[in-house]
């Protein structure tokens, strides 16, 4: 019986990763899919990994209809017996109710991978449609940290270490690893955009590593304890 799985997590937890894996995983038992991607942060129509892993993929634009993807590649003799789609928050509610009934009318798996909310906490509106509609959510088990050592739950836009709060939905970006920001501003420049992960407490306080180091974090841990 196929069905709509929403694999999901903050950035940086694994879902590429995992996208990769289970491909691979169908297709080393003669199972035939398709992937795609949008916006990946390593170029057009690739699914990358920060453990280095890639593949090519189709490049999902405004346009796509994932019904007829499935529906022109079974009339030209391929079975298409799943679809693995990463980067589903950049996808239109559209196209994930489409991806809906390609489980429900056409019989394909569609494993979907994506973060939930943006740097303003906010739902993507196509990370809702797929909450809205998944037979099953799941939340990958790598769970990325904050800098304070809590699990991470939200996802921080910065410039040059500093939370940012305006601008833009849509931003590709990557996370920084700790103590990278000064790296990352003398390779980018100044006014280097990236995300870090962090706990709900200090998403809310805007407390990202950098502006923890500055005020001494030994400190705002032992705050944080009590
Ligand atoms: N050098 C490394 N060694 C081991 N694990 C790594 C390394 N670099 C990144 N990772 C792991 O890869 C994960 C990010 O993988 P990726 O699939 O790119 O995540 P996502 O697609 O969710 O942003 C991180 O959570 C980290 O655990
Ligand atoms: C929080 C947030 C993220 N993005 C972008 C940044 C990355 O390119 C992707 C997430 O990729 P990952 O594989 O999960 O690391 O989304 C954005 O455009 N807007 C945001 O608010």
């Amino acid at each position: 019986m196929a069905e709509l799985v929403f694999f999901t997590g903050t950035m940086d937890c694994g879902k590429s990763t995992l996208a990769l894996q289970t491909d691979w995983t169908h297709r080393s038992r003669g199972r035939e899919g398709v992937l795609f991607t949008r916006t990946d942060r390593a170029g057009t129509a690739t699914v990358s990994s920060r453990l280095g892993l890639a593949a090519p993929a189709e490049e999902v634009t405004d346009t796509t209809d994932f019904e007829a993807e499935v529906a022109v590649r079974r009339v030209h003799g391929r079975t298409v017996d799943y679809l693995i789609c990463d980067e589903v928050q950049f996808y239109r509610p559209e196209q994930v109710e489409q991806l809906a009934r390609v489980v429900d009318d056409l019989g394909a798996d569609v494993f979907a991978f994506g973060i939930v909310t943006d740097f303003r906490t906010r739902l993507f509106p196509g990370s809702a449609r797929m909450v809205e509609l998944a037979d099953r959510i799941r939340f990958l088990q790598v769970e990325a940290l904050c800098w304070c050592g809590r699990r991470a739950t939200h996802n921080a836009r910065t410039v040059d270490g500093l939370m940012v709060t305006e601008g833009e939905q849509i931003v590709v970006g990557d996370v920084e690893p700790l103590g990278a920001v000064a790296d990352a501003a003398e390779r980018d420049g100044v006014g280097t955009v990236g995300y870090e992960t962090l706990c709900r407490r200090h998403h809310r306080q805007h407390l990202t590593a950098r502006r923890a180091g500055d005020a001494g974090a030994a400190d705002i841990r032992r705050d944080d304890a009590r």
